[in-house]
């Protein structure tokens, strides 16, 4: 049967020093942020996905964000080898969490770099943005990596946002959404649904109609659920300030055997 688990990783001491690139440095509460995390995590919980910590990483402020550190398909973890030095040191718990849940692993290697974040998974597509953060090199291990195993990898410009996902993600028909000012060309998808915020564009799929979607995005989860979903909001306004959103701070892992 497959299994609903979810990675997540607690915020660790230094999470104030994580790195921004689009956005001005704002002082971010961190007793806040962990209280919103443990929310994010009840939430996940609460609609049926068991939580898996993978262990602190107290040196690396972005380890929160952990689903940079890993792509999944099928019962493969591709770790990742991220765009920022600083977040190297992230990827070896994680690696040794998906091996413990029974996942294969292959990893991308120098000199391709790839976060998690720039990959968007609908169905048996993988969409990758080809950005600040994932190389030419880390776009083409991706494809190396995956397509053997019957995905179809789409590499996407990304040239205004962190990540792939921090400008579009997927509806659970196959939808793809996002604010217009951060995405480079969205022809390249198949459907394309604009939303009015910015931080509407990411939805985590919690099953069924339900969406995981930030509360800084009120307009967008009044479109979504006028179109029959049922958006459930968290505040994540700590990890915005570091440019993480709802995605960035889970990774569902939905295909593994055992
Ligand atoms: N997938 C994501 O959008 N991750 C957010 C990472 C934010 C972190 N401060 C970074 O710049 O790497």
């Amino acid at each position: 049967m497959a299994s609903k688990k979810a990675l997540i990783r607690r915020p660790g001491p230094r999470l104030a020093e994580g790195l921004v690139t689009h956005l001005e440095r704002t002082p971010v509460d961190v007793p806040l942020a962990i209280a919103q995390w443990e929310a994010y995590g009840h939430t996940l919980r609460a609609h049926g996905w068991e939580t898996v910590e993978v262990d602190r990483a107290d040196d690396c402020p972005d380890a929160v964000f952990v689903e940079d550190s890993v792509v999944m398909f099928r019962n493969v973890a591709l770790i990742a080898r991220p765009g920022a030095g600083s977040r190297r040191p992230e990827t070896a718990a994680v690696e040794q969490a998906v091996a413990g849940l029974g996942a294969s692993v292959n990893r991308v290697r120098e000199p391709g770099t790839l976060d998690g974040g720039d990959v968007l998974k609908i169905g048996d597509t993988l969409y990758v943005g080809r950005g600040g953060r994932t190389n030419a090199a880390g776009v083409a291990q991706l494809r190396a990596a995956f397509e053997p195993l019957g995905a179809r990898v789409v590499a996407v410009p990304v040239s205004s946002a962190l990540h792939l996902k921090s400008a579009v993600t997927a509806l659970p028909d196959g939808t793809v959404i996002g604010h217009p000012s951060l995405v480079d060309t969205p022809s390249l998808f198949g459907r394309f649904l604009p939303v009015p915020e910015e931080s509407g564009a990411h939805v985590v799929l919690l099953g069924g109609d339900r969406l995981l979607m930030a509360a800084s995005a009120p307009k967008s989860a009044e479109l979504l659920a006028d179109l029959g979903y049922a958006p459930v909001l968290v505040d994540i306004s700590e990890f915005e300030k570091l440019e993480g959103c709802v995605t960035c701070l889970s990774v569902r892992l939905r295909n593994l055997h055992g």
